[in-house]
């Protein structure tokens, strides 16, 4: 699997926008393009243009903004939607049609006959209309469908000459990573087209599924700023770039910007009026944090030993937490020296099983661990 030719298609302005709490203003979407594009996905999805007229605008205005990402829209598999997201301009149009009994009996009421024969009329509209529209054709709930029916649609669609890239959506997040790889392994087998993967988050299996999909042969990879998206979301794009990193740092680092992915999230979490997790992939405040006294030890010698991220690489840095009664003298001598106090080794374990006795007995701030150690290093000084 080589890191150097995947894609991210990233979706916070499509499958974002069905987050619970998710509202975008036109501003809103504007500036997330924007940062999406500083960061460097290849690709960002927005919203369908046939959702109000406002999202219209937005989306031809996001087509027209000239981003280095290549824009895309998400349209259902019909003529109306065709017509108004060709005008758009966009440079690529995602379509979707749910193949599983369930979606195919309450959702769109389709037979597979009935989607192969107007997704031929769609796709051949679109290719006729604009041939230079990168088109991707999606079966969507592909894991509760059959797989002669999924070979079916896939190879029909496939016949006609005109898509890209096939989708393959865990719409409501129930495969396993195993599952994936043997479905992707299925598709690549049996086209030479472009595989995208899009995983919802509802068992937590989203990045592995993810990461499955490209072990398979998938070139394509769905992502959102924080995981958000319908329910509880899709891959988190922090989370992606963190288990793709750490195989391969310098190809990450080429290829994406990693310094702006702390700017992206923030602006997202600001717009969609959600917080940061503490411990969210990267960037959360918890990422590089070291508190118990083990840990620090290490770390002070080498930060590779409980760090297999690089602040660094993303313009971040670590922190040590010593205010709790996990702390060890490694970590209290290491700010003691920081304040430059010179405390010998039983001076700072007798300072260290203070803080820890006094944490036992109440919430200690990181104020209180440097009056403990300030005071203490008067008491001896006056006392030596
Ligand atoms: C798994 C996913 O996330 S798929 C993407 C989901 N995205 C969205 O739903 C975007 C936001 N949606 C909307 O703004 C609206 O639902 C619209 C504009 C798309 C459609 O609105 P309405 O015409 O009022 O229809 P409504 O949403 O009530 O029902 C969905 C319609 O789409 C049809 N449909 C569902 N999936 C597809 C599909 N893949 N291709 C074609 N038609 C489809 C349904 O059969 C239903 O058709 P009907 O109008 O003939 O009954
Ligand atoms: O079009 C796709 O591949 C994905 C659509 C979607 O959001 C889903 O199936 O969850
Ligand atoms: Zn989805």
């Amino acid at each position: 699997m080589s890191l150097t030719q995947f894609s991210i298609i990233d979706s916070t302005l499509r499958e974002g926008e069905q987050f619970y709490g998710a509202n975008f203003s036109s501003e809103d979407r504007l500036e997330i393009a924007q940062s999406l594009n500083n960061f460097g996905v290849e690709y960002i999805e927005v919203t369908s243009p046939c959702v109000s007229p406002q999202s219209r605008q937005d989306c031809q205005q996001i087509a027209r903004l000239g981003l280095h990402s290549k824009i895309l829209t998400h349209i259902r598999c019909n003529l109306e939607d065709a017509k108004i997201a060709v005008d758009t301009g966009v440079d690529g149009i995602n379509l979707f049609f749910g193949t599983s009994s369930l979606l195919r009996q309450f959702g769109h009421g389709k037979s597979i006959p009935q989607i192969l024969e107007i997704a031929t009329e769609v796709i051949t509209f679109i290719h006729e209309q604009s041939p230079a529209t990168e088109l991707r054709f999606s079966t969507e709930d592909s894991f509760r469908s059959e797989l002669s029916d999924l070979l079916r649609v896939y190879l029909t669609i496939d016949s006609l000459g005109i898509i890209k890239r096939f989708g393959i959506a865990d719409t409501v997040g129930i495969a396993t990573p195993n599952q994936v790889f043997n479905l992707v392994q299925i598709l690549r087998q049996s086209t030479d087209k472009d595989i995208e993967f899009h995983a919802h988050n509802d068992t937590g299996c989203a990045i592995a599924n993810s990461y499955s999909a490209l072990e398979a042969g998938a070139t394509h990879i769905d992502t959102t700023v924080l995981g958000i998206g319908e329910r509880n979301g899709i891959t988190p794009l922090a989370g992606l770039i963190a288990r793709l990193y750490t195989l391969d740092p310098e190809t990450l680092s080429r290829k994406y910007h990693l310094h702006e992915l702390l700017n992206l999230h923030q602006l997202v979490a600001n717009r969609v009026g959600i917080p940061i997790p503490a411990n969210h992939y990267i960037i959360g405040e918890a990422s590089f944090c070291h508190k118990a006294g083990i840990h620090t030890q290490a770390i002070l010698n080498n930060s590779k030993t409980y760090e297999a991220i690089d602040p660094d690489d993303f313009g971040l840095t670590r922190s040590f937490l010593l205010n709790h009664k996990l702390t060890g003298k490694h970590a209290i001598a290491y700010r003691a020296q920081q304040l430059g106090l010179n405390l010998d080794s039983s001076q700072i374990q007798s300072i260290t099983q203070k803080i820890k006795t006094l944490a036992d007995q109440q919430q200690l701030t990181p104020a209180h661990v440097d009056e403990i150690l300030q005071s203490s290093f008067i008491q001896l000084t006056v006392n030596s």
